[in-house]
Order: structure tokens, then sequence, then C-alpha cells
């Protein structure tokens, strides 16, 4: 089985390692030839939660590239970065192939061609945190949980099973989780809170918690979003909803988000796919949601417009 890792960056280079450790033998491609040229050189290095350094040789390719088809794509880039990935990987993934989406946010799904179907994708939702430090290196900041299921619904081929034994045995917790849509809404209402407050206020996850104003936001946004989620056919209580945030928020309490960290370094953010994403389902069902919306054109109006320094920022 050739299984791809798609996209170079935290993510990528953590499950690249991981699988390698794991004794496959991924091939991983970058967006840039620069960086295939050095993980080609250097390998890549994972420096794991407790501090142990791995050092692997890993085959590397360039999205361009004419490669042998795969059979497994993990696909590890950023929401904005899935029109090009997608039409990328699809090039080169095999007919029977499966391809697996880890983005946070919704909509990646949109991005497919219609013709693809729902059968061959695999969503992940993953709460662990990585971070790259270089080209060629990474740090696992945070151990968490990923769930994988299909998107239509239909059971684990055993291909797919046998990845997760892979990760599982690695340590990671890993499940196959049948209803991957629920899990999916429960980490978008997550992140709707944390990521365009801290964001914007410029604060880490734990700050966003301490002062009553800097949270002031995200009854109304949970409010809102819950509505749209319950149209969607899935049932989240506010109150609970708001506690987990609390809960997510304590426990990842030095993290810089990814939309700070994206914001600061003056990138696009994933907001559309967040906060926009439930304010555009929310005008599909007549559902008012002009908190999500007003955090998502804030958010677009601070993103791209500072260059900021490329800060080694913690997310998970
Ligand atoms: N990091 C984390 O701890 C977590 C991340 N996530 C989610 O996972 C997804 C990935 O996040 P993360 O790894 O942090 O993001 P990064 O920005 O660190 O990595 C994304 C990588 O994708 C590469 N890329 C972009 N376009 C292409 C392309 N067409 N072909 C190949 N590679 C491409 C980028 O290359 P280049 O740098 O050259 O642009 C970059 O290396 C996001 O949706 C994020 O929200 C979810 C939970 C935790
Ligand atoms: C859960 C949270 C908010 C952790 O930082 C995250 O997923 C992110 O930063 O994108």
């Amino acid at each position: 089985m050739r299984i791809a890792v798609w996209g170079a960056g935290s993510l990528g280079l953590m499950w690249a390692a991981r699988l390698a450790l794991a004794g496959w033998s991924p091939v991983l491609i970058t967006r840039e030839k620069q960086q295939r040229d050095q993980i080609r050189e250097k390998g890549i290095t994972l420096v794991t939660v407790t501090g142990k350094v791995h050092r692997l040789s890993i085959e590397c390719r360039w999205a361009e590239e004419e490669m042998e088809a795969l059979d497994q794509i993990l696909l590890m880039v950023k929401q904005t970065a899935l029109p090009t990935a997608v039409r990328q990987s699809l090039r080169r993934l095999h007919p029977k192939g499966t391809l697996w989406l880890w983005q946070n946010g919704m909509g990646g799904e949109e991005v497919l061609p219609q013709s693809f179907s729902q059968e061959r994708v695999i969503q992940a939702v993953t709460t662990e945190g990585a971070r790259k430090e270089s080209d060629t290196e990474v740090v696992h900041t945070g151990t968490g949980r990923t769930w994988v299921g299909s998107l239509a619904g239909t059971p684990r081929s055993a291909d797919v099973d046998r990845l997760l034994q892979s990760g599982q045995s690695l340590g990671a917790d890993l499940r196959w989780d049948p209803d991957i849509r629920h899990r999916m809404w429960e980490k978008l209402l997550i992140n709707s809170v944390i990521n365009p407050l801290t964001a914007i206020l410029h604060v880490t996850n734990g700050e966003l918690i301490e002062k009553p104003s800097f949270f002031s936001l995200a009854l109304p946004i949970v409010e809102e979003a819950t509505a749209v989620a319950e149209a969607e056919g899935y049932a989240f209580d506010v109150g609970s909803t708001l506690q987990r945030v609390t809960d997510v928020c304590r426990q990842t309490a030095p993290n810089h988000s990814s939309m700070l960290q994206d914001v600061r370094r003056g990138r696009t953010t994933e907001i559309s796919a967040i906060n926009g994403y439930i304010a555009k389902k929310g005008k599909v069902y007549g559902i008012a949601t002009p908190v999500n919306q007003w955090v998502t054109e804030l958010v677009s109006a601070i993103s791209g417009r500072n260059t900021g320094t490329e800060e080694s920022l913690p997310c998970s």
C-alpha cells in the first residue's frame, strides 16, 4: 500500500515521521521544490512530547512531480490550500484509492469534484498539537485524540484499519468514529469560539477565559452555531458546549491558537471554514448569525495585514 502525506507542515511532518516509525514507507509531498530538496538532504526530525528526538529518512516529492499512483493520501494542508492540493493529489490517487481530509473547520468535501465518491473520503478530527520548527523539523506539542470516519458513513476498509492500528501501536490515540460528522461539528463549535476571539484579542487560549470581557462573545457565537448545527441534524446543548470550550482553553492554556498564529504571520486564516461556514449555513436555514458573520469579517480584515515575524508559537 502506497501512502502519501500531502503537505509538509506541522501535522504533515509529524505524521510522515510517525508512519515511518511504524514501519510504513510514506511519501511526503511538499508545495515547494526547495523544501523537498531539504528533506531529501537532511531527512526529517520529530521531537516527541517527552522530548525524544527521532531522525528519519523519508521519500519526498514535489506536488507537481510525476509519481506512482498513491493508495492513501493524507491531505494535511490548510483549508485555504485545499483547492490546489485536491486538484494535484487527485491526479496521483489510485482509481480505488482513499483521500483523507485533516483540516479544522468545514467545507473541505465541497472542494472535491462531485464525481468523487464520498465513500473514498475519510475525515480526521484531531486535538493533537504539532508545530513545524523548520522545513525539516517538527515538535509534537500536545497529545490529544484523533477520530477518523467515513464521510459516507461506510465501514472502514482493511487498509484503513491497518493504518489505524499502526498509529495506535505508536501510542497515538487514534479511533474510528462511525458518526464523524457529529465529531466535526463538536470541534467546529470549539474552534468557532477560541480561534477568532484569540486572534482578535491577541491572547493565549488560557487568557481567553481569564477575563469575562474577553469571553463575552462566546455565548452568542455558541448560541448561533448550535442553532445551525441543530438545523443540520446535530444537537448540542449551549451550556455543555461552553463548558467544553472552557475545558479546552484550560487544557491548552499556553497555546496560541492556529488563527492567532496566522494573523501574526500575516497569513490567510481558516475563518471562512469556521465562523464563515456557520454564517453561510445560517443563511441557508434562515437562522440569524450576526456575531459569527461579524467575527468572520473582522478576522478577514486583520489577517493578511500584518507582515509579522515568523515567530514559533505553539498551537494544537
Ligand atoms: N498543527 C496543528 O497542531 C493542528 C492542525 N490542524 C489542522 O490541520 C491542517 C494543517 O495544519 P498545519 O499542519 O498546522 O498547517 P501548516 O501551515 O503547518 O502546514 C500546511 C502545509 O501544507 C503545505 N501545502 C500548501 N499547499 C500545498 C500543496 N498544494 N501541495 C503540497 N503541500 C501544500 C504548506 O506548504 P508551504 O509552507 O510551502 O505553504 C505547509 O507545509 C489545518 O486545517 C489545521 O487547522 C488541526 C489540529 C491541530
Ligand atoms: C483547539 C485549538 C483552539 C487549540 O489551539 C485549535 O484547534 C486551533 O488552535 O486551531
